[in-house]
């Protein structure tokens, strides 16, 4: 796992290292890491033409630094000074001497942006000063009439670093260059996206940082990893029996979507309990089906919600659920079942493992109010109210559990936000809880395949439901391989 750190995690851990280093060591670590990504995103630096755009702090710092790295192997570097009486001094004197220039509008010509407005000590939006600036930046073109690269220091200017907001206007990078370690930014909400490639440089802080991180990020390892391995004693029960009660005469297609997920994950096998039995078995022979959940026979999680409706049959069936001491993944209709009434103390009853996968009107109905600018923490609140771990679907995809760890799934695509897929993250999810995983690293590693698959299916044009189940089975054995 990726972890990352709030600003003030990071602050205590930059000034207990800085107390044992000459001064402006850091720095100079943070300007050599961004020069050297700069020149390979260059490719020739000599005759380049760089601009960087400086705020008023050491992130503008960081950028002069490494403008005068470039300047000395030959690029034109020009910096456009936002607040001449706040410059960081001795940057510019460095950016001098190397031959660069200091302006306060940027050059015709500009191949590579360096955004040094303001790092991690950001308040609120981009100013409207540097957003002027920024905009009249964007509007040059390259020496060969493209439009210029735009390399963020440490974080795209404009976002709010600790919750990934981004509350007005903001850069948007192609490649982020941080220090130190991530920040919650490159990780969650709006500003996820804006940072673009995240380069993490190394300039020795990680051991000084002893607070939990704020978010983990899996990666490709952490998901193969947590995918049950297949032995060769397995049976069905061993591999994990999941119970799908989702679908209603009305809503067939949820109800074959839901169990499309659970059959692609590493189930033993499915079984379907509800009105829409005859047409999931349809679409899916290998499925055992019943009317009723009492009646579907040994399973080891359900899967309850979506295409239910909120009638008193949706109702049963999803207090039906809550009362086995099995895992349950709550999706849908569930969440909105959920609201007020018995249902919540049902909940806090349990002490088998629960999972909520509420979008964003789900949650504002369920919590009582939206998500909100802070995505991490509003999950957290949720499942801590809950008990249950709350997997709040984005862009960045939340995991949160009621202990209050917070992970942020790396493989969101665009491509997801088609009516269906969720239905196919709760089947999937749902096998995954069946096979023995814990529902954090369960609903961690359904929205990281999710993701994948959806990206896979993307490449072959406009994706539906079927098409990201369908994937799913080659994105898990390619990395499980
Ligand atoms: N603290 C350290 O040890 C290190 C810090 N480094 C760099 O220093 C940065 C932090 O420096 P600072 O603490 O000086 O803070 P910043 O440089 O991030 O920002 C502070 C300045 O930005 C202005 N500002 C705040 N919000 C703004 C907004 N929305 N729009 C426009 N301007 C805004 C403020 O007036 C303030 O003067 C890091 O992000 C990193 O780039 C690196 O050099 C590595 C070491
Ligand atoms: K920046």
């Amino acid at each position: 796992m990726r972890p990352a750190w709030r600003v003030a995690d990071v602050r205590a851990a930059e000034e207990a290292l800085m107390a044992r280093l000459p001064e402006g060591t850091l720095m100079q670590r943070a300007a050599a890491g961004l020069a050297r990504r700069c020149a390979l995103i260059l490719e020739q630096v000599y005759g380049a033409h760089v601009t960087l755009l400086i705020g008023a702090g050491n992130n503008g710092g960081d950028a002069l630094y490494a403008g005068a790295i470039l300047a000395r192997r030959g690029a034109a570097v020009t910096a456009v000074v936002l607040d001449p009486a706040k410059v960081h001094r001795e940057g510019l004197t460095a950016l001098t001497q190397a031959g660069g220039r200091a302006q306060d509008q940027p050059p015709r010509t500009i191949d590579l942006v360096v955004d040094g407005i303001v790092g991690i000590g950001a308040k609120g939006g981009l100013r409207s000063g540097a957003a002027t600036t920024l905009h009249r930046t964007l509007e040059r073109r390259g020496r060969h009439g493209q439009r210029p690269t735009m390399v963020a220091v440490d974080v795209p200017s404009g976002v709010d670093v600790d919750t990934g907001d981004v509350p007005g206007k903001a850069v948007r990078a192609d490649v982020t260059v941080t220090f130190g370690c991530l920040k919650p930014a490159h990780v969650v909400g709006p500003a996820a996206p804006l940072a673009g490639e995240v380069e993490l440089v190394d300039i020795g802080l990680r051991p000084w940082l002893r607070a939990d991180p704020a978010v983990l990020v899996p990666d490709r390892a952490d998901i193969a990893q947590a995918l049950p391995k297949h032995r060769p004693t397995d049976e069905k029960y061993t591999r994990g029996v999941v119970g799908i009660a989702t679908g209603s005469m009305t809503y067939p297609g949820a109800a074959i979507m839901s169990t499309a997920g659970a059959l692609a994950g590493p189930t033993g096998m499915v079984r379907y309990a509800g009105t829409a039995r005859e047409y999931v078995v349809q679409a899916h022979p290998s499925v055992i089906a019943t009317d009723r959940i009492t009646d579907a026979g040994r399973v080891q999680a359900w899967v309850v919600g979506s295409g239910l409706g909120t009638d008193e049959t949706a109702a049963t069936a999803v207090r039906t659920v809550l009362a086995t001491s099995l895992p349950v993944v709550l999706d849908a209709d569930a969440l909105n079942l959920l609201v007020g009434g018995t249902m919540a103390d049902l909940m806090r009853g349990r002490s088998a493992p629960m999972v909520l996968t509420p979008h964003d009107r789900e949650f504002a109905r369920l919590a009582g109010e939206e998500p909100g600018n802070d995505r991490v923490g509003a999950a957290q609140k949720l499942a801590a109210h809950t008990n249950a771990v709350v997997l709040l679907k984005g862009d960045r995809t939340i995991v949160a559990t009621p202990s209050g760890t917070a992970y942020a799934n790396p493989t969101g695509s665009a491509a997801l936000a088609t009516g269906g897929t969720g239905d196919v993250l709760a089947g999937l999810l749902g096998s995954l809880l069946a096979g023995g995983l814990r529902p954090e690293v369960a609903a961690v590693t359904a929205a990281y395949l999710h993701g994948l698959a959806g990206r896979e299916a993307a490449r072959h044009g406009p994706v539906t439901a079927p098409d990201v189940a369908d994937a799913l089975r080659p994105v898990i054995e390619h990395l499980t391989r």
